[in-house]
């Protein structure tokens, strides 16, 4: 059966790319408070199953806003729904960090980690968790990312599993990526979403992951390295793989 998942993207051309690849065919336009739209995709032959797929801008702020909506709407007009989605999935490009995601490569987020929330002080960085705050990861379950993995695995698809880095400042040196490494052994990739999609999902109690596809290397900026087209049609097979496994028979526990 189809579950009720929710997508949620930075631009459309990273939505386009996801609904491109699940191909769910049907899709309904659905308003949301505050000018975000939903894009529904419902699979026929499951009522209570459907893909939502929400654009909602750059950056960690821009999306904790469209997704908290997104959760806040569906709560309000879902009957009966104890939790208003199965999953969240934070997805779109990335940077990846040499040599573990290469360009083209797909990462799953092992967790969802806020890299720069926080406080430089003469002996380094504090974490807002450190600081007594709140939190700065959200851990994703391990069952989840394994299936994810096995899926794009069975499919073909090259893959890195590791903590994703949310940054509200695109990386664009060697020394802050050695930093950003350094400070988060095993990061995958960074991108300026993942930690508000996740926000928004906890206090709805629903769990979440981050799937990107990566576009560009983290490190010096090189925008002549840029490969968009080749990691949005990346993201676009990946989606594909998982519309046909891991979506379909859900267990995020
Ligand atoms: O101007 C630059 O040097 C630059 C380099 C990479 C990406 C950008 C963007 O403005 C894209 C932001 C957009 O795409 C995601 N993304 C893609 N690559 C990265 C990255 O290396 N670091 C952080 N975010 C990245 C991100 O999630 C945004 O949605 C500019």
């Amino acid at each position: 059966m189809l579950h009720r998942i929710l997508i949620v993207t930075a631009v459309a051309a990273e939505a386009d790319s996801v609904s491109t690849g699940l191909g769910l065919g049907g899709q309904e336009l659905v308003p949301l408070p505050g000018g975000f739209v939903l894009r529904r995709h419902t699979d026929g032959t499951a009522p209570t199953g459907r893909v939502d797929v929400l654009v909602g801008g750059v950056g960690p702020a821009a999306v904790a806003a469209a997704t908290g909506t997104a959760l806040a709407y569906a709560s309000m007009t879902e009957t009966g729904a104890d939790a208003p989605y199965d999953l969240i999935v934070s997805a779109g490009i990335a940077g990846g960090f040499v040599p573990l995601a290469p360009i083209g490569s797909i990462v799953v987020s092992a967790s969802v980690v806020a890299a720069d929330l926080g406080a430089q002080t003469p002996d380094g960085y504090l974490t807002v968790d450190e600081l007594g705050f709140g939190r700065s990861a959200h851990p994703v379950p391990e069952a989840l990312t394994g299936r994810i993995a096995a899926a794009l695995h069975a499919g073909g698809r090259a893959h890195t599993v590791g903590p994703v880095l949310t940054v509200s400042t695109v990386t664009g040196t060697a020394g802050r990526a050695a930093e950003l490494a350094a400070r988060h052994p095993g990061a995958a990739a960074e991108a300026m979403e993942g930690f508000g999609v996740a926000e928004a999902a906890a206090a709805y109690g629903v769990p979440v992951v981050e799937v990107r596809a990566v576009s560009n290397a983290v490190g010096p900026r090189d925008r002549a390295a840029w490969r968009i087209g080749e990691a949005l049609e990346s993201l676009g097979h990946a989606f594909g793989l998982l519309g046909k496994t891991v979506f379909v028979d859900l267990d995020p526990s």
